[in-house]
């Protein structure tokens, strides 16, 4: 009943809006049996595992939603981190699960549903930390630290906030690029995600390189920084943005959204609270 309720309402909402100015994303995919998602191959967030099956925490959250929303398949689209807006903005796939962090300059071109988790930013180096890098100001006042970072991420601009210039950034098109510079010494620091960091970690079992655990967040315009991820929608799509929230509201108050998001690792500290994509796309 409660299903059925739901989906009564979004292709009321759909109808509502009126053809031509909404997207009409959801009634096709409903329709269609299947939905296509952008994706990075980025663990914990959205990967394929070895079997060829599509996963991570957006993508499992995101499942549950859009099958709530009478959509039972997700059919990935492995893209460069750096073009999932691009691609969605194309047609290339439907939405973005990729726990990409919502930001004023990301919401220009896309629109965000709530954020469902919150996080912060790692290091790693090589085994013994050799140049004492602690924090992202340690590599702007290093003579010469080059760090990898992946294009298209945001870590890209807290490092030019906290002084490093692009000549000292290794930029790399994913995270196994960002592994391969450190381990092989074209850079001196790979930066990303806590999460994503660990999993790289992890997956290698590299003892010449290690995370640094006294790493200092950056401290950018007086604060902390925090990134909140969120599925990605084109910005026509107005009606699924918002049966996707609700869905997603229903989500954190029953605790499922917590459930999902351990299974991949994350804690309470990590559920996003009653952070809003639309504060979050303030400048
Ligand atoms: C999940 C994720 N967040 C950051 C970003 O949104 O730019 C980057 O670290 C890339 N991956």
């Amino acid at each position: 009943m409660k299903r059925g309720l739901a989906f009564a309402w979004i292709i009321a909402m759909i109808m509502a809006s009126g053809c031509g100015q909404t997207g009409d994303t959801l009634a096709e995919a409903i329709e269609r049996g299947y939905i296509t998602v952008g994706f990075a191959n980025e663990k914990p967030y959205a990967y394929k595992t070895a079997d060829g099956e599509l996963t991570g925490e957006a993508v499992e959250i995101a499942r549950v939603i859009l099958e709530r929303l009478g959509i039972q398949e997700m059919r990935g689209e492995l893209t460069e981190f750096s073009s999932l807006i691009a691609g969605l903005q194309a047609k290339r796939f439907d939405i973005v699960t990729a726990g990409m962090f919502i930001n004023a300059e990301r919401c220009e071109a896309v629109a965000f549903a709530n954020p469902e988790y919150s996080i912060g930013e790692a290091i790693a180096v090589k085994k013994g930390n050799p140049l004492n890098i602690k924090s992202y100001e340690d590599i702007a006042n290093h003579d010469t630290a080059k760090v990898a970072v992946m294009a298209g991420a945001v870590e890209i601009g807290y490092l030019e906030k906290s002084g490093v210039s692009k000549e000292r950034m290794v930029i790399v098109q994913d995270q196994d690029a960002a592994i391969n510079a450190l381990q092989s010494g074209r850079a001196d620091v790979m930066t990303m995600t806590g999460p994503a960091l660990q999993s790289r970690l992890d997956t290698a079992q590299d003892p010449n390189i290690e995370r640094v655990t006294d790493f200092e967040q950056p401290v950018i315009d007086g604060q902390d920084v925090r990134g909140y991820g969120a599925t990605a929608f084109r910005k026509e799509d107005t009606a699924f943005r918002e049966a996707f929230n609700a869905e997603l509201e229903k989500m954190k108050e029953s605790g499922e959204l917590l459930e999902i998001l351990r299974q991949f690792g994350f804690t309470e500290e990590e559920l996003p609270g009653d952070a809003t994509a639309e504060e979050l796309c303030k400048p």
